[in-house]
């Protein structure tokens, strides 16, 4: 699975431009020379030094771009909480994830873009969110299933096909969520954007490469796929209870309801796609945790459930949202710490103004910010190789910083959570912090739970080493690569033998409801 920086990069290009606009104005700047506006700041006492640089603050330049590098604590503060700092500016053109130039439609940006994040609240509301638990858990049924009994899989591909399936359920239509194919054709166009992703694309995005071609042509597709689901509910008549009929009943222009789905899809399906591969890879290395975190469901299902209902996917589907959310104590810890050391994203920032100082150094208006991802803590233990790009996860300046996180490289979801406090701001960061916490949280957490839940409960895994059969115990040994390019985890699938033979009676439901019969 191709995954490149900024997870949300090309969602909030998405969200802040319609495609015919991103299309023609690619088109013309391949064919006049564009003059762009510079941003110089001048090396005085109060600039920050250019790399390499303290550790703290740095700056380069990005073409004509003052691009400035963030770390450490009171960093953290200013970068997560400055009232210019600008996500969505700051990843269109850090990123390069899909056409774009910079003040094309930003008046009308602000807008729509908070139109778009108002309707994802609702769609997390109680009443939709609760009405979406049984339709992603027959979706995980559907994928998990097809897996058959037993074999060895990347994570970072089948579950990461997983993810995107709910998410795609929970973001857009019923008609595209049902189409196996389609959903599959939506998965290949988004790669097809990462991996199209190159040092040229963002340092010359209007350059006619053929990455860039391709890319256009991926987001082209994608739109209309999104644009024919739209006109097809409208002039069907008929209403479906799904997240495309919310926002067509929201009245909103088209723009918004295209922008909704194709921005926020990126968004939720990369991340929780990333999330989930490493949950199933962390458990899949640390049998205590996956046993605690499967005793928690069957107890769940054993309070909430019944027992007579013949699918595990439809017994799962009676445990009320409420129940997920406050009762699921371990599955949150695994959440967490996965998040900590598999963190998906890279934070970036525009100053839309005014300057701010941090740390005495100038921030001017219109410069690039970046929260620093290099980590200066010493490496994994058993990783000594240098061609691993280790110490490369997102936010690791603060999430493995070992006088934070003792071991910092362990997967331990009973760490004790860290409060933040005048001397030690924003310790964790998960999910963003401040102004910019992640407006999916609710129904990305509810997502995870589900799935995990129905995989935990219907296989037994372990992780194994590249040949596929030695089981490899340290998890930490998955950390080997950098957690945006997570290539190394394979997990090999049992199913649970002592109970195959009782199955009889659920046929329909293999493998999932063997174990409880
Ligand atoms: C495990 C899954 C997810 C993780 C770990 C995650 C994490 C984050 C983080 C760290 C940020 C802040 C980025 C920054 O400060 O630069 C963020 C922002 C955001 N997330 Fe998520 N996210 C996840 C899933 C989702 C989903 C499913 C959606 C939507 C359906 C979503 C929508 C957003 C949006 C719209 C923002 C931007 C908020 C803003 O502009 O203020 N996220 N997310």
């Amino acid at each position: 699975m191709p995954y490149t920086i900024g997870l949300h990069s090309a969602a909030a290009a998405f969200l802040s431009a319609g495609f015919a606009t991103q299309f023609s104005v690619a088109i013309v700047i391949c064919l006049v020379i564009v003059l762009v506006t510079a941003y110089h700041v001048e090396d005085g006492d109060e600039a920050p030094q250019s790399l390499p640089g303290p550790p703290f603050l740095s700056i380069f330049q990005l073409m004509n771009n003052t691009v400035i590098v963030l770390s450490g604590a009171s960093a953290r503060r200013a970068f997560f909480n400055a009232k210019g700092f600008d996500l969505t500016e700051g990843f269109k053109i850090l990123s390069g994830a899909i056409p774009m130039v910079r003040g094309v439609t930003s008046g009308l940006q602000t807008k729509r873009i908070s139109v778009i994040h108002k309707r994802l609240a609702a769609v997390q509301k109680n009443v939709p969110l609760s009405d979406l638990i049984p339709a992603i858990l027959e979706d995980s049924r559907r994928v998990l299933e097809s897996y058959g009994t037993s074999g060895t899989f990347d994570p970072f591909e089948k579950i990461y096909e997983l993810m995107f399936q709910t998410t795609v359920r929970c973001l857009s239509s019923a008609e595209i969520a049902d189409d196996a194919a389609l959903v599959a054709r939506l998965k290949t166009l988004y790669d097809r954007l990462d991996a199209g992703t190159t040092p040229a694309t963002v340092l010359f995005p209007w350059l006619p490469t053929p990455a860039m071609i391709k890319k256009l042509w991926a987001t082209k597709e994608i739109y209309d796929i999104v644009v024919r689901a739209i006109e097809a509910r409208e002039q069907s008549g008929i209403s479906k209870n799904d997240t495309l009929q919310m926002l067509v009943d929201s009245g909103d222009e088209k723009l918004v309801i295209v922008g909704f789905i194709m921005g926020l899809l990126i968004a939720g399906a990369r991340a929780t796609g990333t999330t989930a591969s490493w949950m199933i890879t962390f458990l899949g290395g640390h049998a205590d945790f996956r046993q605690k975190a499967k005793t928690e469901v069957e107890s769940l299902l054993g309070i909430y459930s019944d027992a007579t209902t013949p699918s595990l996917s439809s017994r799962l589907a009676e445990i009320p949202l409420e129940v997920w959310e406050s009762q699921a104590p371990v599955l949150d810890a695994i959440i967490r710490e996965t998040l900590r050391l598999g963190q998906p994203h890279a934070a970036m920032r525009r100053n839309l103004g005014p300057e701010v100082y941090i740390n005495d150094k100038l921030i001017p208006s219109g410069a690039y910010i970046i929260y620093r991802t290099f980590s200066t803590f010493p490496e994994p233990p058993q990783l000594g190789n240098k061609d691993n790009q280790y110490a490369s996860t997102a936010f690791s300046d603060v999430h493995l910083d070992p006088t934070i996180y003792p071991d910092p490289w362990r997967f331990d979801p009973s760490r004790k959570e860290v409060e933040s406090t005048a001397n030690l701001p924003l310790p964790y960061v998960g999910w963003g912090v401040g102004k910019t916490t992640c407006l999916g949280t609710r129904l990305a957490k509810v997502e995870l739970k589900l799935t995990v839940a129905l995989f935990l409960l219907g296989f037994d895994h372990v992780l194994v080493d590249k040949n596929g059969n030695v089981p490899l115990a340290p998890p930490e040994t998955k950390l080997e690569r950098h957690p945006s390019m997570p290539t190394a985890g394979r997990i090999v699938l049992r199913q649970v033998h002592a109970h195959i033979s009782r199955a009889v009676n659920y046929a329909d439901h293999l493998p999932f409801s063997l174990f409880l019969v």
